[in-house]
């Protein structure tokens, strides 16, 4: 049997669409590839995000000829028939605390219409496939959600629905960026069992990092970096190479051991919180329901000032909505069984300001409503004014030295700080919004899957970072990898079942 190849790159050189033609090339090396209808690709690396753009023909050819789709008629247009899906967390909503309040009214989306969107507009010109539809909410295990308000899903149940979404297009090819990050073991499986079988219709290509283990169905896999592709070719004979990515042999390791380094420069700018015996935080007994389903049950957790934790559960198990209790993002965080400083929380005593005056958070959810004009810099400031998306008027001499300190020793670039929101890299947005929630040093720093999807310098940089605050630490994050280093945990099971533990 013959294959036709779903890809193929010739001398290929690339451009992105909205630069200007003296702006350089995406990769500067000519790109050579090819991927054949029985092969499954993966592509890992630093530059694999831009490679998997190219693939999905996000970018101008310089040849057109050079990128080329064997396997599609004539009259598919490869816009039109493939799928691009990179990770976001969150869906955006009006506001913060909109997420955890009750499902309002019809105008409100459920998760079915969210995963049937422009699929309903389009209904004349393509009519929905409803068993198509029944087969993918059942195998992503989406069922018994279709009806509940699609902004309340968890970050897990979101991204599996954004999946869902993808395939009801019925796309030819999809190509997935991080198609596993924020899912839990089980979730990961499940995931990786659907795209397994997804072939061939659609065709698949997997970004994944290279700490990542390969799904065993994987056959191929590109290394790729700045430049272009390191090396390519079958799993088998690309293992040796793949070690050597991941150890410390590799130019890109040793740049990134000097760059990690550079951050113990930061560390001059905290400031050291008095040592309190009161809990900075205490939870008795609390719980919440949704409509009479209970998410968390008679959970009580002491956290003492410079405490780090990693708060854990599998997906959907009320991690979020833990955290939200503590910003008072919740509509049900003013309930006197939470106290912070020793207060109890209650109407009247203290304010939504107030909490948060000693708090800094990133979270999906704020990645997901953060506005897209301000810039990198703008995006820092914020940081310094509570629940701040306007850049405050007014900075302080040793603010700015503050912010001045860290863009440094990041080795954020000029143009990168000038860059609007919206325009960033995902991973650059999620620097944006780290740097943002600890550069007024809070006592608290809320870090709910904060370092995820960002590049791997970038997270070890945050990490050795954080391995220096001196001020609590709450952490989300599904893999080690993605998340500071913490020497306590509290793993939420299922309502009224938790465990505490030191690791
Ligand atoms: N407004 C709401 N209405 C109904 N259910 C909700 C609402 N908000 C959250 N939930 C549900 O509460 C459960 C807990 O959600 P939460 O986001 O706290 O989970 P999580 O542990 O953070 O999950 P993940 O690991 O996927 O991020 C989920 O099943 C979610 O769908």
């Amino acid at each position: 049997m013959s294959f036709k190849s779903l890809v193929k790159l010739e001398n290929a050189l690339f451009r992105n669409i909205l630069s200007p033609k003296n702006k350089p090339l995406i990769f500067k090396n000519p790109i050579n590839f090819e991927i054949k209808q029985d092969e499954r690709w993966a592509i890992i690396g630093p530059g694999k995000t831009q490679f998997l753009k190219v693939l999905s023909s996000q970018y101008i050819a310089e040849h057109p000829l050079s990128l080329t789709y064997p396997f599609l008629d004539k009259s598919q247009w490869p816009s039109e028939v493939i799928q691009f899906l990179e990770f976001k967390g969150a869906l955006p909503t009006a506001h913060l605390s909109a997420r955890y309040e009750f499902f309002k009214d019809e105008f409100d989306q459920t998760t079915k219409d969210f995963v049937l969107g422009n699929s309903i507009n389009n209904y004349h010109k393509n009519p929905i496939d409803y068993n198509h539809v029944q087969n993918i909410f059942e195998s992503l295990k989406l069922n018994g959600l279709e009806d509940r308000w699609a902004m309340g899903l968890s970050n897990g149940q979101t991204r599996r629905s954004r999946l869902a979404k993808a395939l009801i297009k019925k796309p030819r090819l999809l190509i997935i960026d991080d198609p596993f990050l924020g899912l839990d073991p089980k979730a990961t499986e499940l995931v990786s069992e659907v795209l397994k079988a997804l072939p061939p219709n659609p065709y698949v290509v997997l970004g994944l990092r290279y700490q990542d283990e390969l799904p065993e169905w994987i056959t191929h896999l590109a290394i790729v970096d700045e430049t272009g592709i390191l090396h390519q070719g079958s799993v088998d004979n690309l293992t040796v190479h793949l070690e050597s990515v991941r150890g410390d042999a590799h130019h890109w390791n040793k740049d990134r051991k000097s760059k990690i380094q550079k951050i113990d420069n930061i560390k001059r700018t905290f400031k050291t919180p008095p040592k309190e015996t009161t809990p900075l935080l205490e939870f008795k007994n609390v719980s919440v329901s949704y409509r009479g389903v209970p998410i968390l049950r008679d959970l009580s957790w002491k956290v003492l000032s410079g405490e780090k934790w990693h708060v854990r559960g599998d997906n959907g198990t009320g991690k979020s909505t833990l955290l939200s209790l503590i910003t008072a993002e919740h509509p049900q965080s003013w309930n006197s069984s939470i106290l912070m400083y020793g207060i109890p929380r209650r109407t009247g005593k203290q304010s939504f300001f107030d909490i948060n005056e000693t708090i800094g958070f990133s979270s999906p959810e704020l990645h997901a409503i953060f506005p897209n004009n301000r810039t990198f810099y703008e995006t820092i400031t914020t940081g310094f004014v509570v629940n701040g998306f306007i850049p405050p008027l007014y900075l302080t001499e040793k603010q700015k030295e503050r912010i001045e300190i860290y863009l440094k020793n990041f080795d954020v670039t000029e143009e990168t700080r000038n860059t609007k929101f919206g325009r960033l890299s995902i991973s650059d947005q999620k620097l944006a919004l780290f740097i943002r929630a600890i550069i007024k040093n809070p006592d608290l720093l809320i870090l709910d899957e904060a370092l995820s999807v960002m590049e791997d310098t970038r997270i070890q940089q945050c990490q050795e970072l954080l391995k220096h605050y001196p001020g609590a630490i709450l952490a989300i994050g599904h893999l080690d990898s993605e998340v500071p280093t913490t020497d306590r945990y509290i793993r939420l099971i299922k309502p009224g079942e938790y465990e505490v533990g030191t690791k």
